[in-house]
Protein backbone atom coordinates (compact mmCIF):
# COMPACT_ATOMS: atom_id res chain seq x y z
CA UNK A 1 0.00 0.00 0.00
CA UNK A 2 1.45 3.72 -0.88
CA UNK A 3 1.56 6.10 1.73
CA UNK A 4 -1.12 8.68 2.58
CA UNK A 5 1.72 11.53 1.11
CA UNK A 6 2.89 9.60 -2.20
CA UNK A 7 0.85 11.35 -4.48
CA UNK A 8 1.20 13.32 -7.60
CA UNK A 9 1.66 17.33 -7.22
CA UNK A 10 -1.47 19.29 -7.98
CA UNK A 11 -2.15 21.11 -11.02
CA UNK A 12 -3.83 24.93 -10.74
CA UNK A 13 -6.34 23.71 -13.15
CA UNK A 14 -9.37 27.30 -14.40
CA UNK A 15 -12.27 25.01 -14.66
CA UNK A 16 -11.23 21.90 -12.14
CA UNK A 17 -12.73 18.76 -12.30
CA UNK A 18 -13.87 18.17 -8.76
CA UNK A 19 -15.23 14.75 -7.20
CA UNK A 20 -17.99 14.60 -4.97
CA UNK A 21 -18.14 11.40 -3.28
CA UNK A 22 -21.33 11.88 -0.34
CA UNK A 23 -25.01 10.59 -0.08
CA UNK A 24 -27.58 12.76 -1.56
CA UNK A 25 -30.65 15.14 0.05
CA UNK A 26 -33.70 14.70 -2.98
CA UNK A 27 -34.40 18.06 -1.33
CA UNK A 28 -30.77 19.99 -2.74
CA UNK A 29 -29.99 21.65 -0.23
CA UNK A 30 -27.54 19.16 1.30
CA UNK A 31 -25.15 15.98 0.07
CA UNK A 32 -24.30 15.32 -3.62
CA UNK A 33 -26.76 17.82 -4.62
CA UNK A 34 -25.48 20.85 -2.48
CA UNK A 35 -21.75 19.94 -3.76
CA UNK A 36 -22.73 19.84 -7.24
CA UNK A 37 -23.95 23.28 -6.80
CA UNK A 38 -21.45 24.77 -5.00
CA UNK A 39 -18.83 23.29 -6.94
CA UNK A 40 -20.20 25.00 -10.36
CA UNK A 41 -21.13 28.03 -8.30
CA UNK A 42 -16.99 28.37 -7.13
CA UNK A 43 -16.12 27.24 -10.91
CA UNK A 44 -15.83 23.99 -11.06
CA UNK A 45 -16.83 20.62 -13.28
CA UNK A 46 -18.79 18.71 -10.77
CA UNK A 47 -19.18 14.94 -10.77
CA UNK A 48 -21.06 12.66 -7.89
CA UNK A 49 -20.51 9.08 -6.63
CA UNK A 50 -23.27 8.29 -4.18
CA UNK A 51 -22.29 6.56 -0.75
CA UNK A 52 -25.87 6.40 0.19
CA UNK A 53 -29.76 7.40 -0.95
CA UNK A 54 -30.76 9.62 2.14
CA UNK A 55 -34.84 10.20 2.03
CA UNK A 56 -34.85 13.15 3.80
CA UNK A 57 -36.16 16.78 3.56
CA UNK A 58 -35.74 20.31 5.63
CA UNK A 59 -37.11 18.78 8.60
CA UNK A 60 -34.90 15.74 8.50
CA UNK A 61 -33.80 12.56 8.02
CA UNK A 62 -36.77 9.69 7.11
CA UNK A 63 -34.49 6.13 5.77
CA UNK A 64 -30.86 5.72 4.05
CA UNK A 65 -30.44 3.27 1.72
CA UNK A 66 -27.05 2.22 1.12
CA UNK A 67 -25.78 0.30 -2.27
CA UNK A 68 -23.65 -2.45 -2.24
CA UNK A 69 -20.25 -2.01 -1.79
CA UNK A 70 -18.91 -3.02 -4.78
CA UNK A 71 -21.37 -0.57 -6.74
CA UNK A 72 -19.69 1.78 -5.06
CA UNK A 73 -16.40 0.95 -6.24
CA UNK A 74 -17.55 0.79 -9.60
CA UNK A 75 -18.82 4.18 -9.45
CA UNK A 76 -15.55 5.27 -8.54
CA UNK A 77 -14.08 2.96 -11.16
CA UNK A 78 -16.00 4.53 -13.88
CA UNK A 79 -15.46 7.65 -13.05
CA UNK A 80 -11.46 7.52 -12.48
CA UNK A 81 -10.94 5.38 -15.59
CA UNK A 82 -12.20 8.07 -17.50
CA UNK A 83 -11.45 11.42 -16.16
CA UNK A 84 -8.33 13.19 -14.58
CA UNK A 85 -9.60 14.28 -11.18
CA UNK A 86 -8.12 17.61 -10.17
CA UNK A 87 -9.61 17.35 -6.48
CA UNK A 88 -11.81 15.01 -4.30
CA UNK A 89 -14.53 15.73 -1.44
CA UNK A 90 -15.71 12.87 0.92
CA UNK A 91 -18.85 13.55 2.58
CA UNK A 92 -21.10 11.17 4.00
CA UNK A 93 -19.83 7.93 4.72
CA UNK A 94 -22.44 6.36 6.77
CA UNK A 95 -21.18 2.82 7.14
CA UNK A 96 -17.51 1.31 7.76
CA UNK A 97 -17.73 -1.12 4.86
CA UNK A 98 -18.02 2.16 2.68
CA UNK A 99 -15.38 4.03 4.42
CA UNK A 100 -12.92 0.52 3.22
CA UNK A 101 -14.15 0.99 -0.59
CA UNK A 102 -13.47 5.01 -0.51
CA UNK A 103 -9.88 4.51 0.87
CA UNK A 104 -9.12 1.60 -1.43
CA UNK A 105 -10.21 3.67 -4.28
CA UNK A 106 -8.33 6.55 -2.80
CA UNK A 107 -4.96 4.29 -2.27
CA UNK A 108 -5.34 3.33 -6.24
CA UNK A 109 -6.15 6.54 -8.01
CA UNK A 110 -4.28 9.04 -5.76
CA UNK A 111 -5.67 12.21 -6.35
CA UNK A 112 -4.07 15.24 -5.94
CA UNK A 113 -6.69 16.79 -3.79
CA UNK A 114 -8.32 15.63 -1.34
CA UNK A 115 -11.41 17.36 1.53
CA UNK A 116 -12.94 15.33 3.91
CA UNK A 117 -15.76 16.33 5.47
CA UNK A 118 -16.25 13.95 8.47
CA UNK A 119 -20.37 13.82 8.62
CA UNK A 120 -21.43 11.98 11.18
CA UNK A 121 -24.52 13.65 12.51
CA UNK A 122 -27.42 15.64 10.38
CA UNK A 123 -28.15 19.00 12.17
CA UNK A 124 -31.84 17.42 12.33
CA UNK A 125 -29.90 14.73 14.84
CA UNK A 126 -30.30 11.95 12.89
CA UNK A 127 -26.88 9.40 12.40
CA UNK A 128 -25.11 9.57 9.10
CA UNK A 129 -22.09 7.58 9.94
CA UNK A 130 -22.63 4.62 12.46
CA UNK A 131 -20.85 4.34 15.90
CA UNK A 132 -18.81 1.66 14.55
CA UNK A 133 -17.62 3.87 11.55
CA UNK A 134 -16.37 6.58 13.44
CA UNK A 135 -12.98 4.94 14.09
CA UNK A 136 -12.64 3.83 10.41
CA UNK A 137 -13.23 7.40 9.57
CA UNK A 138 -10.67 8.84 12.06
CA UNK A 139 -8.35 6.53 10.21
CA UNK A 140 -9.86 7.86 6.93
CA UNK A 141 -7.96 11.10 7.81
CA UNK A 142 -4.24 10.51 7.08
CA UNK A 143 -5.70 10.38 3.32
CA UNK A 144 -6.54 13.64 3.23
CA UNK A 145 -5.23 17.12 2.71
CA UNK A 146 -7.61 19.03 4.44
CA UNK A 147 -10.38 17.75 7.01
CA UNK A 148 -13.35 20.43 8.20
CA UNK A 149 -15.04 18.68 10.90
CA UNK A 150 -17.46 21.08 13.00
CA UNK A 151 -17.44 20.80 16.63
CA UNK A 152 -18.99 17.40 17.71
CA UNK A 153 -17.31 15.75 14.79
CA UNK A 154 -13.87 17.38 15.82
CA UNK A 155 -14.61 16.08 19.74
CA UNK A 156 -14.87 12.66 17.79
CA UNK A 157 -11.75 12.52 16.10
CA UNK A 158 -9.60 13.78 18.58
CA UNK A 159 -11.55 11.20 21.44
CA UNK A 160 -12.50 14.25 23.76
CA UNK A 161 -15.30 16.10 25.26
CA UNK A 162 -16.93 18.76 23.12
CA UNK A 163 -15.02 22.02 22.94
CA UNK A 164 -16.60 24.33 25.43
CA UNK A 165 -15.26 27.32 23.72
CA UNK A 166 -13.26 28.57 20.59
CA UNK A 167 -10.02 28.34 22.00
CA UNK A 168 -10.59 24.42 23.40
CA UNK A 169 -11.70 23.89 19.55
CA UNK A 170 -8.28 25.12 18.14
CA UNK A 171 -6.22 22.88 20.26
CA UNK A 172 -7.97 19.86 19.15
CA UNK A 173 -7.42 21.12 16.06
CA UNK A 174 -3.95 21.20 16.30
CA UNK A 175 -3.86 18.04 17.97
CA UNK A 176 -5.80 16.07 15.19
CA UNK A 177 -3.24 17.72 13.00
CA UNK A 178 -0.46 17.04 14.60
CA UNK A 179 -1.32 13.37 14.87
CA UNK A 180 -2.80 13.37 11.36
CA UNK A 181 -0.63 14.85 9.02
CA UNK A 182 -4.02 16.63 7.75
CA UNK A 183 -4.38 20.33 8.02
CA UNK A 184 -7.72 20.70 10.26
CA UNK A 185 -10.26 23.57 9.46
CA UNK A 186 -12.36 23.76 12.41
CA UNK A 187 -15.41 25.39 12.09
CA UNK A 188 -17.50 27.24 14.68
CA UNK A 189 -20.96 27.39 13.06
CA UNK A 190 -22.24 25.25 16.23
CA UNK A 191 -20.71 28.34 19.09
CA UNK A 192 -23.20 31.44 19.89
CA UNK A 193 -22.61 34.66 19.00
CA UNK A 194 -22.64 36.96 16.42
CA UNK A 195 -19.58 35.75 14.95
CA UNK A 196 -19.06 32.54 12.51
CA UNK A 197 -15.21 31.62 13.31
CA UNK A 198 -13.54 29.46 11.09
CA UNK A 199 -9.92 28.54 11.34
CA UNK A 200 -7.15 26.27 9.38
CA UNK A 201 -5.13 24.87 11.43
CA UNK A 202 -1.94 23.06 10.92
CA UNK A 203 0.54 21.73 13.13
CA UNK A 204 3.43 21.21 10.80
CA UNK A 205 3.27 24.79 9.82
CA UNK A 206 2.66 24.90 6.13
CA UNK A 207 -0.26 26.96 6.20
CA UNK A 208 0.11 30.53 7.42
CA UNK A 209 2.76 29.25 10.32
CA UNK A 210 0.05 27.25 11.62
CA UNK A 211 -3.21 29.22 12.41
CA UNK A 212 -5.41 31.02 9.79
CA UNK A 213 -8.84 32.38 10.99
CA UNK A 214 -11.78 33.68 8.94
CA UNK A 215 -14.28 35.29 11.28
CA UNK A 216 -17.13 36.29 9.15
CA UNK A 217 -20.87 37.53 10.70
CA UNK A 218 -23.26 35.10 11.87
CA UNK A 219 -25.93 35.57 9.38
CA UNK A 220 -29.28 35.83 10.70
CA UNK A 221 -31.30 32.73 9.44
CA UNK A 222 -32.66 29.68 9.91
CA UNK A 223 -32.00 28.41 6.28
CA UNK A 224 -28.23 26.59 7.23
CA UNK A 225 -28.59 23.11 5.86
CA UNK A 226 -25.70 22.11 3.97
CA UNK A 227 -23.39 24.48 4.52
CA UNK A 228 -20.77 22.08 5.74
CA UNK A 229 -21.66 20.43 2.28
CA UNK A 230 -21.21 23.57 0.14
CA UNK A 231 -18.42 24.90 1.93
CA UNK A 232 -15.97 21.54 1.70
CA UNK A 233 -17.07 21.52 -1.91
CA UNK A 234 -16.23 25.44 -2.40
CA UNK A 235 -12.90 24.63 -0.85
CA UNK A 236 -11.99 21.67 -2.94
CA UNK A 237 -12.66 23.54 -5.67
CA UNK A 238 -10.84 26.65 -5.07
CA UNK A 239 -7.81 24.56 -4.17
CA UNK A 240 -7.72 22.93 -7.48
CA UNK A 241 -7.13 26.82 -9.10
CA UNK A 242 -5.39 28.36 -6.58
CA UNK A 243 -3.32 25.41 -4.93
CA UNK A 244 -3.14 27.92 -1.79
CA UNK A 245 -5.73 26.77 1.21
CA UNK A 246 -5.71 30.21 3.23
CA UNK A 247 -6.79 31.86 -0.46
CA UNK A 248 -8.98 29.25 -1.08
CA UNK A 249 -10.49 29.72 2.04
CA UNK A 250 -11.63 33.74 1.70
CA UNK A 251 -13.34 33.02 -1.98
CA UNK A 252 -15.31 30.00 -0.47
CA UNK A 253 -16.26 32.11 2.69
CA UNK A 254 -17.01 35.03 1.14
CA UNK A 255 -19.43 33.12 -1.38
CA UNK A 256 -20.65 30.88 1.37
CA UNK A 257 -21.96 34.14 3.11
CA UNK A 258 -23.53 35.42 0.77
CA UNK A 259 -25.83 32.85 -0.45
CA UNK A 260 -26.55 32.86 3.36
CA UNK A 261 -27.81 35.78 3.14
CA UNK A 262 -29.33 34.64 0.11
CA UNK A 263 -31.12 31.64 1.23
CA UNK A 264 -34.46 33.28 2.86
CA UNK A 265 -35.44 34.33 -0.74
CA UNK A 266 -35.29 30.64 -1.73
CA UNK A 267 -38.35 29.22 0.09
CA UNK A 268 -37.83 25.61 -0.55
CA UNK A 269 -39.26 23.73 1.77
CA UNK A 270 -40.68 24.67 5.56
CA UNK A 271 -37.95 23.47 7.91
CA UNK A 272 -34.33 24.66 8.24
CA UNK A 273 -33.55 25.15 4.14
CA UNK A 274 -30.70 25.00 1.89
CA UNK A 275 -28.49 28.11 1.30
CA UNK A 276 -28.66 30.32 -1.95
CA UNK A 277 -25.55 28.74 -4.09
CA UNK A 278 -26.04 30.13 -7.51
CA UNK A 279 -27.78 33.56 -6.29
CA UNK A 280 -24.77 35.28 -8.29
CA UNK A 281 -25.74 33.50 -11.53
CA UNK A 282 -29.22 33.78 -11.65
CA UNK A 283 -28.68 38.09 -10.92
CA UNK A 284 -26.68 38.02 -13.97
CA UNK A 285 -29.49 35.44 -15.83
CA UNK A 286 -32.09 37.54 -14.71
CA UNK A 287 -30.33 40.41 -16.34
CA UNK A 288 -30.21 39.14 -19.08
CA UNK A 289 -33.81 37.76 -19.82
CA UNK A 290 -35.62 38.42 -22.65
CA UNK A 291 -38.64 41.15 -22.62
CA UNK A 292 -41.76 39.04 -22.03
CA UNK A 293 -43.23 38.90 -25.66
CA UNK A 294 -46.15 41.10 -26.01
CA UNK A 295 -49.35 39.05 -25.42
CA UNK A 296 -51.46 41.63 -27.66
CA UNK A 297 -48.78 41.68 -30.87
CA UNK A 298 -50.96 39.93 -33.69
CA UNK A 299 -49.52 36.84 -34.76
CA UNK A 300 -49.48 35.42 -37.88
CA UNK A 301 -51.17 32.28 -38.84
CA UNK A 302 -48.27 31.20 -41.50
N1 LIG B 1 -25.65 31.49 10.42
C1 LIG B 1 -24.44 31.47 9.88
N2 LIG B 1 -23.87 32.60 9.43
C2 LIG B 1 -22.65 32.60 8.88
N3 LIG B 1 -21.91 31.50 8.72
C3 LIG B 1 -22.42 30.32 9.14
C4 LIG B 1 -23.70 30.25 9.76
N4 LIG B 1 -23.94 28.93 10.07
C5 LIG B 1 -22.85 28.24 9.67
N5 LIG B 1 -21.93 29.08 9.13
C6 LIG B 1 -20.66 28.70 8.51
O1 LIG B 1 -20.96 27.57 7.70
C7 LIG B 1 -19.86 26.68 7.70
C8 LIG B 1 -20.31 25.31 8.21
O2 LIG B 1 -20.30 25.39 9.61
P1 LIG B 1 -20.92 24.37 10.63
O3 LIG B 1 -20.10 24.48 11.88
O4 LIG B 1 -22.39 24.62 10.74
O5 LIG B 1 -20.61 22.99 9.92
P2 LIG B 1 -21.50 21.71 9.77
O6 LIG B 1 -22.21 21.41 11.05
O7 LIG B 1 -20.59 20.66 9.23
O8 LIG B 1 -22.52 22.12 8.66
P3 LIG B 1 -23.91 21.39 8.30
O9 LIG B 1 -24.98 22.26 8.92
O10 LIG B 1 -23.99 21.36 6.84
O11 LIG B 1 -23.85 20.00 8.90
C9 LIG B 1 -18.79 27.36 8.54
O12 LIG B 1 -17.98 28.15 7.68
C10 LIG B 1 -19.58 28.24 9.47
O13 LIG B 1 -18.81 29.31 9.97
C1 LIG C 1 -26.33 13.43 2.49
C2 LIG C 1 -26.12 14.39 3.61
N1 LIG C 1 -24.87 14.80 3.91
C3 LIG C 1 -24.68 15.68 4.91
C4 LIG C 1 -25.73 16.17 5.63
C5 LIG C 1 -25.49 17.14 6.77
O1 LIG C 1 -26.09 18.38 6.57
P1 LIG C 1 -26.97 19.09 7.70
O2 LIG C 1 -26.18 19.02 8.98
O3 LIG C 1 -27.17 20.47 7.24
O4 LIG C 1 -28.25 18.30 7.83
C6 LIG C 1 -27.03 15.73 5.30
N2 LIG C 1 -28.13 16.15 5.96
N3 LIG C 1 -27.18 14.82 4.29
Amino acid sequence: MSSPTDRPAPVARAVPRVLSIAGTDPTGGAGIQADLKSIAANGGYGMAVVTALVAQNTHGVRSVHTPPPEFLREQLDAVSDDVVIDAVKIGMLGEAVTVAVVRGWLDTVRPPIVVLDPVMVSTSGHRLLAADAEDAVRRLVPFADLVTPNLPELAVLVGAPLAPDWATALEQARRLSADTGAIVLAKGGHLEGALSPDALVDASGRVAAGLFESTGERVATVNTHGTGCSLSSALATRQAQTLDWVRSLTLSKHWLLDSLRHADALEVGTGRGPISHLHALWSVAAQNSPAPPDQKAPRPLW
